[in-house]
């Protein structure tokens, strides 16, 4: 029995003799809000692939709320929400009828359907067929998608991705929001300065090994001028020193 709301031990994952990701470790408690950074290429989404269950780790064990996707696939996703990076909507649906289609897997109505368009601004556009919105309409809806079943684990690969500066920052106030309500969220960013606002706790990723982690405050402290910037380069640095042929 672990006594964290959320646990990744020892996680890696290897394709074909190539390890994409090294064995890497932490737990999360409940509320709380990790953000997973790093450049292209260094594994944030084989590892958020991995904790929303459509991949399988290589080693290693994940627990959310002590039960494992490897032990028991259904109670695990009942109780997680994935908006992944690279969705293709069906062609020809709109906004509400594609959410629908989602809300019908998960045993949700329509009232939360209404609610979490409502809650990322797509209100007025829900007749409009899916195949019309823009980059970051489409990324608020697969956000709305992720959260209509009020999931204990969101994990969301690069949410805010295309968002204009308004929906960045409002993408910010329902994490809020979502911590409030006790939900605990893993998603994956390149922009450091919406890590800093959103999150708790980092983790950098490069090269598909864990270089650093730790909260955003303790971050702030050690590094009060550039914050998180500073840290990851200082982690690069690092990460070349003890391992300089990676
Ligand atoms: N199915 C696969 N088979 C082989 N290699 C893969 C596979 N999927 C990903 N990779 C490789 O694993 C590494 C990590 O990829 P991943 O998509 O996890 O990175 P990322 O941090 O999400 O990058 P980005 O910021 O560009 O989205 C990359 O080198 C990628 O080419």
């Amino acid at each position: 029995m672990t006594e964290h709301y959320f646990e990744v031990e020892n996680v890696s994952k290897t394709i074909k003799g190539k390890t994409l990701l090294h064995p890497l470790s932490f737990a999360l408690s409940e509320g709380k809000v990790l953000a997973l950074c790093g450049g292209n290429g260094a594994g944030k989404s084989t590892l958020l692939k991995m904790i929303a269950g459509i991949s399988r780790p290589t080693t290693g064990t994940i627990r959310l709320m002590n039960i494992e996707p490897e032990r028991d696939r259904t109670a695990y996703a009942e109780r997680l929400g994935f908006m992944p990076d690279d969705f293709q909507f069906s062609v020809g649906l709109s906004a509400w009828d594609t959410l629908q289609f989602y809300a019908g897997l998960r045993g949700v109505g329509k009232r939360r359907v209404a609610e979490v368009l409502e809650r990322v601004g797509l209100t007025a556009a829900r007749n409009q067929s899916v195949t019309s919105f823009s980059k970051g309409m489409r990324q608020r809806l697969l956000f709305a998608q992720s959260l209509l079943a009020e999931p204990a684990l969101l994990v969301l690969d690069e949410p805010t991705n295309g968002l204009d500066p308004f929906w960045m920052e409002s993408f910010i106030h329902l994490l809020q929001e979502i911590k409030q309500a006790k939900q605990t969220v893993i998603f994956s960013t390149h922009q450091l300065d919406v890590a800093t606002a959103a999150a708790d706790e980092v983790l950098f990723l490069n090269g598909g090994k864990a270089i650093s982690q730790g909260s955003v405050a303790s971050y702030l402290q050690q590094y009060p001028v550039h914050g998180l910037t500073d840290a990851f380069a200082d982690s690069l640095r690092g990460q070349y020193h003890k391992d300089p042929l990676h």
